[in-house]
């Protein structure tokens, strides 16, 4: 995968194995989303909108009722050409959509992260997506996912890789690993579900 990726993005195969050779973070994680025996309070969902802070999260579910019951992973889209909106889209005013992914018989989901869209310069776009409460009628029928959240070394620096030979504009300033592992508690991943986040459309 890290491979697909660096060929992708017109670099050297090894471009990022290579910073993610000595003590890379590869959280795994099973997330378990019970049966709703009642409503949940307020706006909860199963997982609010966020984006990944990885190089690239690998996802698997148990599939059981994510594309009937609408409570499976969904990306927001632009509803005009239909194109993943990252997370550093403006969205007032614009119109957007969430959308279910269908994931491949015995496949994985791949989500580009937050680190991957820096070091691409926004080339590779780390899609904003959730997964909300099933419908009514189908909230009796949980769900599990399993996920691996690829990171490269700890100390390894994540700056737009091209901008020096091609004179393109960073999107982004120069940070490390570490550093934007810190903009977050718990696992990275999780610290854009603060009040506000994504305002009403979340
Ligand atoms: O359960 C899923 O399908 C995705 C969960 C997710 O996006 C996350 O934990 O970052
Ligand atoms: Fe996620």
């Amino acid at each position: 995968m890290p491979r697909l990726f660096a060929v992708a993005l017109n670099l050297a195969p090894d471009f990022f194995l290579k910073r993610a050779s000595r003590a890379p973070i590869w959280p795994v994680t099973i997330a378990h989303y019970p049966p709703q025996e009642s409503k949940p309070e307020g706006d909860h969902s199963r997982i609010q909108p966020h984006w990944d802070r990885t190089l690239f999260s690998l996802i698997t579910t148990s599939d059981v009722g994510d594309e009937d019951s609408e409570g499976g992973l969904q990306i927001l889209v632009d509803s005009a050409t239909g194109e993943g909106v990252d997370g550093r889209a403006q969205v007032e005013g614009r119109d957007v959509e969430w959308q279910q992914v269908v994931r491949p018989k015995n496949g994985f989901v791949v989500n580009v992260g937050e680190m991957m869209s820096r070091w691409s310069n926004g080339r590779m776009k780390h899609v904003v997506h959730r997964v909300p409460n099933p419908v009514p009628g189908r909230d009796q029928v949980g769900r599990i996912s399993l996920m691996a959240f690829i990171l490269p070394d700890y100390d390894a620096t994540v700056e737009c890789i091209h901008c020096h030979e091609d004179g393109s504009e960073p999107l982004y300033e120069k940070t490390w690993v570490g550093e934007m592992m810190n903009w977050g508690s718990k696992l990275p991943i999780y610290n854009q579900t603060k009040p506000g986040f994504l305002g009403s459309w979340g």
